[in-house]
């Protein structure tokens, strides 16, 4: 397996890795946030509620009034009672709407809500009509529908509670204690309409009566203990323990003292009726207000958990894209300085051994273990190219040495020794039947003559001379040589015999036509003999070179400045031109 491959299979399970753990965290703090968003909303609806059934409670005193003195105007009070209570329901009833659970409870609890409020009101408006004022228990009934209609109110109001203390424990003491508060205030407005017609009209105070606001101061005695305890925790909270005092002063001390009053006392009318009026209303207020500080300090513990949870949420966020950057730059960093590297080390090494020295190196300049290896590269490469320049230098030092061992120094062309060697691989060439190979050798006639009256110079320069003319006449690839003092030679492949005498007769006849010119001088004439002859099946290069010596000497002793061919098997060189 290939290192890339692996890297990238490892940073792919290592980014997965990462992924699904973090993806995990987020998918946790996202659902906790929106947790606490519907706590939220679950508050809401039970402060719906709560309102709700504080308007249920606001319908005892017009009932009351009602029942004792049915006016239009205790009338027209209670109607409005019932509107506001009515747009409670349906605000509450629509708010509860798209929350409904598989069950519908909520739906369910609010139709009979509903309904118990109806029966409530139906059952109270025949009961107002046309009776005596101070009819025993005319307020019992009434107090019995309304606590059926507030009874209905506690399921819808206990899921909202139970939705927000699954989210936020902590809140579950501030609903409860909430909670009992609306029952205090449910029972302290029952006991004062129980004593709406002593207030209103003088009426003494029935057994019955007398029987209910006992049972009644009783319940709220029991629910005062709870609460108190249940407020323990919160007593550092000064807006609640504010509320809290408010409310034990007002209601729980002065409001309830008027009534322990009156029930010690046994007396079956009110003697002060204004201030018990005035005591007790107000004291019911601070109830209220106690209850919406609670409301409020859970409302508040929620929102912290909220923007806890968001916080959270943003901090997974920020943690996962930081990680993931972090892997990101390590794959990059590990491709771009490890992989990359190596792959670029390893196409050099590979250059390197196929002798490609000259590569450019990667251009990489890290301290590290990949920029020492290159840099060893880079020192093996100068030192081979150095090895190579000066292998080329020592190649192209023998290459002149064996040229000008090879080469004739007057005349520049091939020496005897030359001739030797590169004749006898056209003869191997000839053998391997790539064409006839002929040789003419020619010899420059009475030379001596010329070097003695011109001098050696001058016999240089006429070597010189038959060079050039030779170089001008033959083909590239066949070989001059200088075979000896004034004699040379011609190897022609391929080349026929006739070929090859055609070509000794042209450059005879050029080498005649041409004489060494000298500046004062009108000009020497010379000529040459020549010698051809023709491979045969067994001969060897000197043998070949012997024949046309042959021919030549023919040629020579013919009369020079002629030409003779060597033929195999007429005994003797067959003269031509001669
Ligand atoms: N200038 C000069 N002369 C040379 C050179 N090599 C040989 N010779 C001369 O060439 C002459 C050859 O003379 P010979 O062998 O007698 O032949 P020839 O005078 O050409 O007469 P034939 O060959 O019979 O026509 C000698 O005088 C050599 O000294 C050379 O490199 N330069």
């Amino acid at each position: 397996m290939k290192l890339s491959s692996f890297s990238n299979c490892f940073l792919y399970a290592m980014g997965l890795l990462v992924c699904l753990p973090q993806a995990y965290i987020l998918r946790t703090q996202w659902q906790d946030w929106r947790a606490c968003t519907t706590a939220g909303q679950a508050l809401d609806r039970y402060e719906v509620a709560t309102a709700l059934t504080d308007q249920v409670m606001a319908e005892y005193e017009p009932t009351g009034m009602v029942l004792v003195h049915d006016t239009p105007a205790h009338r027209n009070a209670l109607s409005r009672a019932r509107q506001t209570t009515d747009s409670a329901l349906r605000r509450l009833t629509i708010l509860l709407d798209p929350v409904q659970d598989a069950s519908g409870s909520d739906r369910l609890s609010l139709a009979t809500t509903r309904r118990a409020l109806d029966e409530a009101r139906t059952d109270i408006d025949s009961l107002a009509m046309g009776k005596e004022h101070c009819e025993d228990g005319d307020t019992q009934g009434p107090l019995q529908y309304f606590t059926a209609v507030i009874d209905t109110l506690q399921p819808p109001m206990i899921d909202q509670a139970a939705q927000i203390t699954q989210v936020t424990p902590g809140v579950y003491e501030l609903l409860t204690g909430a909670n009992q508060l609306s029952l205090i205030s449910h029972y302290a407005r029952q006991l004062r309409m129980q004593l709406i017609p002593a207030l209103t009209t003088g009426c003494p105070i029935t057994h019955a009566e007398t029987d209910a606001l006992l049972r009644l101061r009783g319940q709220i005695e029991e629910h005062h203990k709870a609460l108190v305890q249940r407020l323990r925790p919160y007593r550092d909270q000064p807006a609640l323990e504010q509320a809290y005092l408010s409310a034990e002063t007002r209601y729980f001390n002065e409001a309830l003292s008027e009534v322990d009053d009156l029930l010690i006392s046994h007396r079956d009318t009110i003697v002060d009726k204004e201030r018990f009026q005035r005591v007790y209303n107000q004291g019911l207020g601070p109830l209220g207000n106690m209850r919406s500080v609670m409301l409020q300090l859970a409302r508040q513990q929620i929102q912290r958990q909220s923007h806890q949870a968001l916080i959270m949420f943003y901090t997974a966020v920020a943690a996962s894209m930081a990680t993931l950057g972090l892997l990101l730059l390590v794959g990059f960093f590990f491709r771009h300085r490890v992989l990359n590297a190596l792959a670029d080390t390893n196409e050099t090494l590979k250059a390197f051994a196929r002798g490609h020295f000259n590569v450019p190196l990667p251009d990489r300049h890290h301290h590290d273990e990949i920029g020492e290896t290159l840099h060893a590269l880079a020192v093996l490469r100068a030192n081979n190219l150095e090895r190579l320049s000066l292998q080329e230098d020592r190649e192209r030092l023998i290459s002149q040495l064996r040229q000008q061992a090879e080469t004739d120094f007057l005349t520049g062309l091939a020496n005897r020794q030359a001739t030797q060697r590169v004749g006898r691989q056209m003869l191997a060439a000839a053998r391997r039947g790539t064409g006839d190979l002929s040789l003419i050798l020619f010899d420059i006639d009475n030379f001596k003559q010329i070097n003695d009256q011109y001098g050696h110079a001058v016999g240089d320069q006429v070597l010189a001379l038959v060079a050039a003319l030779c170089k001008e006449q033959v083909r590239q690839s066949d070989l001059i040589g200088r075979h000896g003092g004034e004699e040379f030679l011609i190897l022609s492949q391929p080349c026929s015999l006739a070929d090859a005498t055609a070509q000794a007769e042209r450059l005879r006849a050029a080498l005649e036509a041409c004489p060494l010119r000298l500046p004062d001088s009108a000009g020497i004439p010379f000529t040459a003999s020549f010698g051809v002859a023709t491979l045969n099946a067994t001969q060897n290069l000197d043998q070949l070179i012997h024949d046309a010596d042959s021919a030549m000497y023919e040629a020579k002793k013919g009369g020079r400045n002629r030409v003779c061919a060597y033929r195999h098997g007429a005994g003797q060189a067959e003269l031509h031109n001669c």
